[in-house]
């Protein structure tokens, strides 16, 4: 039975089966992960997005809060070839609309033809296509949600390992994923978390080894605050990012975001390092990228599919940046040690 409506830009209408009831919108993107979906459902990354999962079966060993990335769902809107009924009545637990019983590859294929679009979710018993169109009528653009590190951040300064005698991080928090977290402590390293619209001197009241700008939802144009801290401890404060965190330091130093056609989300994106001409397979989730990383960062990693820079430093300034997770969660382990490279940095 259709008892739900997904309206894409267009007018478009696909029908599908209602599985967490309720209305809603965002950006229609689609990862390619085979496994992860609570790592994935609970990445702040996906704030203001509809998820759509090409994997055709999403719940198949449960929902356990261990998995989470963070205390609650972060896409506004999820659709699935098949949901379990544990991973359905947890997003209606959390007032998150979900579809099933649609083609979700047809859904991928014209994301990949036409890029991310805007797209409406009227999901229930009552939900009629006007809902969905609707919905999509009042669906903004990603680059307009110009406050959404509001949304995802820490409310209040939260230090974690405050015993710990490693390093001390101060973690810029743009709705960043737990495991960047725990990836650190698991150093023994101290991390400040800290509100993403923090001060130059909130920072440096923590007295840190190293400053790191995490993963986050959006523009990254619209983290000017965080853009302004890089720029003013740059040089006297080691720097690290990932994903956000990227394209926010390549940003405040002169260099250029943009926005990708429909991105990179996934567990298996191929990465090159330039250096020693690896390939490692990485966890990835972004829709934008650094065009030009302007001329104080020099690109370490490309992605092998689309040359994308995946890794930027800078030596004599002491930063490392990554677009791609290597925290994992879900996904490979490969680029783990990045964490021991950014640790290595802060002590120097
Ligand atoms: N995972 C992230 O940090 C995503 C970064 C940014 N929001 C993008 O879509 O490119």
């Amino acid at each position: 039975m259709n008892d739900a409506y997904i309206a894409v830009e267009g007018d478009r209408i696909i029908e599908a089966r209602a599985r967490s009831q309720g209305t809603t919108r965002g950006e229609l993107v689609f990862t390619t992960a085979y496994t992860g979906y609570e790592e994935s459902l609970t990445d702040p990354s996906y704030e203001e997005q509809l998820l759509t999962f090409s994997y055709p079966l999403i719940g198949n060993y449960g929902v356990r809060k261990e998995r989470f990335e963070s205390d609650r769902v972060h896409p506004r809107g999820v659709l699935a070839r098949e949901m379990t009924e544990d991973v359905a009545q947890w997003l209606q637990s959390q007032d998150v609309p979900a579809v099933d019983h649609l083609d979700t590859r047809d859904i991928v294929t014209e994301i990949r033809d036409e890029g991310a679009m805007k797209a409406g979710i009227a999901a229930g018993p009552d939900a009629t296509e006007a809902d969905a169109l609707a919905e999509l009528d009042e669906c903004s653009h990603m680059s307009s949600h110009t406050d959404i590190g509001a949304q995802v951040s820490v409310d209040e300064p939260t230090i974690h390992n405050p015993d710990g005698d490693g390093t001390r991080v101060a973690l810029l928090d743009c709705g960043a994923k737990g495991s960047i977290i725990d990836s650190l402590v698991a150093r023994d390293a101290t991390v400040h978390s800290l509100p993403y619209d923090a001060s130059v001197s909130d920072v440096e009241s923590t007295e840190p080894d190293v400053l790191f700008v995490s993963n986050g939802p959006g523009d990254p144009e619209n983290f000017e605050q965080a853009g302004e801290v890089v720029s003013a401890l740059v040089g006297d404060v080691p720097l690290a990012g990932i994903c956000l965190g990227q394209q926010v330091v390549a940003n405040a130093l002169g260099g250029r975001t943009e926005k990708m056609e429909f991105g990179h989300r996934g567990v298996n994106q191929p990465v090159r390092d330039l250096r020693s001409d690896q390939v490692i397979m990485t966890t990835q989730n972004h829709g934008y990228t650094v065009a030009d990383p302007g001329d104080k960062l020099n690109v370490t990693q490309v992605n092998v599919n689309d040359e994308t820079p995946e890794g930027l430093d800078n030596d004599s300034l002491n930063i490392i940046t990554r677009q791609y997770h290597p925290e994992a969660n879900p996904g490979p382990n490969d680029s783990l040690s990045f964490f021991d490279d950014v640790v290595a940095m802060a002590e120097k």
